[in-house]
């Protein structure tokens, strides 16, 4: 049988993952969290894991369509993709911020949201802010970005933004307030549930090497 493809997020996450891969006791062959380097796969120090480093969101996509077996991903990406093909047993703990709704503080709270039916949103999340006032039976019409959402309200494109918020340094900086919190989220160890049902002794081991792993970092 072939060995195991675990992907990773480069940027933010990578930078947050070492003390996780040492504790899980993967080593790779190279620096793979080198973001200069040009290479996408990696081998490690166990013949029969390699890695790949590919763009945040498209880990949910290597790891629900079967191509690696194993992934860290951000509970926002997970909430995002909705896929029945991917199971996440495991908090790594990191990556912790939280999604939240956001609008120009001079708008926040001239109105009641609750008389709201519909409002629009500008947001790399969709399916989240779709989902969220759907809830509250309000129809969201999304504008879809990549990023610099904070423009959006000043600029005309949305009335409020769905995205991550941290330390709420972003959100300030562009004069937002933030006015909901969707979830909570961290970055999740996950795995193809196929490869679950036809690899379970290999799937469990890596599982429990990086549990085993968070619990000598905690
Ligand atoms: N401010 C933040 N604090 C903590 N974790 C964050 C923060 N922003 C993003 N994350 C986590 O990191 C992930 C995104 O990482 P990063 O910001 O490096 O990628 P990106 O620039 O959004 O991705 P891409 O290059 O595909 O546009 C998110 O999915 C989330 O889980
Ligand atoms: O509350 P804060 O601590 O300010 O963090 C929030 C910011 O972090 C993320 O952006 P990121 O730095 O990943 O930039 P990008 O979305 O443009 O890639 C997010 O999209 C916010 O802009």
């Amino acid at each position: 049988m072939t060995g195991l493809v675990l992907a990773l997020p480069k940027g933010r996450i990578l930078k947050e993952l070492g003390p996780v891969l040492d504790g899980a006791g993967i080593r790779p062959d190279v620096d793979f969290s080198d973001e200069d380097s040009r290479r996408l796969r990696f081998g490690t120090d166990h013949p029969d894991l390699d890695v790949v480093r590919v763009r945040p969101f498209d880990v949910a996509a290597f790891v629900a369509h079967g191509g690696a077996q194993i992934g860290v991903c951000g509970g926002d990406v997970l909430m995002e993709y909705e896929t029945d093909q991917i199971y996440a047993p495991l908090d790594l703990r990191i990556g912790a911020c939280r999604v939240s709704v956001a609008e120009a503080a001079e708008t926040a709270g001239r109105d009641d949201p609750s008389r709201w039916s519909r409002v629009s949103v500008a947001t790399k999340y969709p399916n989240i802010a779709r989902r969220h006032f759907a809830a509250r039976g309000i129809q969201a019409e999304v504008v879809h970005l990549n990023g610099a959402m904070e423009l959006a309200p000043s600029l005309g494109l949305a009335r409020v933004i769905v995205d991550l918020v941290q330390t709420g340094s972003t959100l300030k900086a562009n004069g937002l307030v933030e006015t909901e919190v969707i979830a909570p989220v961290s970055s999740r160890l996950i795995v193809n549930r196929t490869a679950l049902k036809t690899r379970p002794e290999e799937i469990a081991a890596w599982v429990a090497r990086f549990r085993e792993g968070l619990s000598c970092i905690a």
